[in-house]
């Protein structure tokens, strides 16, 4: 499949201070592409460019085959879902999502919103008013008005950030499924590992507005290319290896304790369900490890042997 939409070469800037710093990027159509990072790393900056709101200090935005860097955000069919839903709250959920299509004149515009309800679940609630939905009905109420105008690319930013834990995991499916059956490219801004690794096709890791690594969740997940992108995925252990001058990451299931040729003291101990997490003080450094927690719990203080197997490493390239 051929590139849909291209950022090349993209340097994004507020007054003199460079947010993106010349960004290269291509999206195939119907992907679903998580941007993930830290606060302030650049994704919120890079999907305004994306839409329109902000104009780029230099490089170029292709959607489609066109040159979109300049084009007025109305024109550029891209839709933009807010973290905050902004909807209207004197208006029905009907009208909020029939709002875009009014001011293109389209026809056929109620098939359109309720095929648009539809596709979001959401048919029974045209009526309602946005205050007398849930936040995820709100949410989905945005997706709507956004989907009906059947852009080329779908924008979120943060779109699952202001639901609690349990419809945070109902809305991923969620999305996953409106994107599966529209077919329409998104890409959506997140800090959430775990959101990125469940919902993309592709994950770019982003870091002081550059791309840390672009890859599938499992590619992320199992062979990180920096010790950044390591620790953002929960190698909470990260030493150099003196074999090949790189560096060596562990989960901390994959620290074996209570046995090996080292020792660390017990600093930490928290019990996270399935498993109880340690982090130990040791001469390599702070080692973070677990075990299951029908084992009984290490005591505070107490120096415990334990190893770091090579063949549970995930190996880094470059050094520390
Ligand atoms: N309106 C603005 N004026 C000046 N600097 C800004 C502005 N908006 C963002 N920045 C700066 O640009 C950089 C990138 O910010 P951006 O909002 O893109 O990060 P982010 O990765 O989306 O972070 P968050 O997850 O907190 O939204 C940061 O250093 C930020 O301080």
């Amino acid at each position: 499949m051929s590139d849909f939409l291209t950022l090349q070469d993209l340097t994004l800037a507020y007054g003199g201070t460079v947010a993106v710093d010349r960004l290269n990027l291509s999206i195939r159509q119907g992907e679903l592409i998580a941007l993930l990072g830290p606060s302030g790393c650049g994704k919120t900056t890079t999907m305004r460019s994306i839409a329109g709101l902000l104009t780029p200090k230099s490089g170029t935005i292709r959607l489609d085959g066109r040159d979109i860097t300049r084009l007025a955000p109305s024109r550029r069919e891209v839709g933009l879902v807010f973290q905050s839903y902004a909807l209207f709250p004197h208006l029905t959920v009907f009208e909020n999502v029939a709002f875009g299509l009014r001011l293109r004149r389209e026809k056929d515009l109620d098939a359109k919103v309720r095929a648009g309800l539809a596709t979001v679940g959401l048919s029974d609630f045209a009526d309602r008013a946005p205050a007398a939905l849930s936040g995820g009905q709100q949410q989905r109420v945005a997706l709507a008005r956004s989907l009906v105008m059947n852009p080329k690319v779908l924008l979120l930013d943060e779109p699952l950030s202001n639901l609690d834990a349990r419809l945070r995991l109902e809305m991923r499916l969620e999305l996953q499924r409106v994107q599966r059956e529209t077919g329409v490219t998104m890409v959506f801004v997140t800090h959430d590992q775990a959101e990125a690794l469940a919902l993309a096709d592709r994950i770019v890791v982003m870091r002081d507005g550059a791309i840390e690594q672009v890859g599938a969740p499992e590619e992320i997940w199992t062979a990180p290319a920096s010790a950044f992108v390591a620790d953002f995925v929960g190698f909470e252990t990260i030493l150099p290896d003196p074999e090949t001058g790189g560096a060596l990451a562990w989960r901390p299931a994959a620290v074996s304790l209570g046995h090996g040729p080292h020792t660390g003291a017990v600093r930490g101990v928290s019990f996270a369900g399935a498993a109880r997490e340690y982090v130990l003080d040791t001469p390599l450094g702070v080692v973070k490890a677990e075990t299951p927690a029908s084992e009984p719990p290490l005591p505070l203080g107490a120096e415990v042997a334990f190893d770091l197997p090579r063949e549970t490493a995930a190996r880094l390239p470059g050094t520390l």
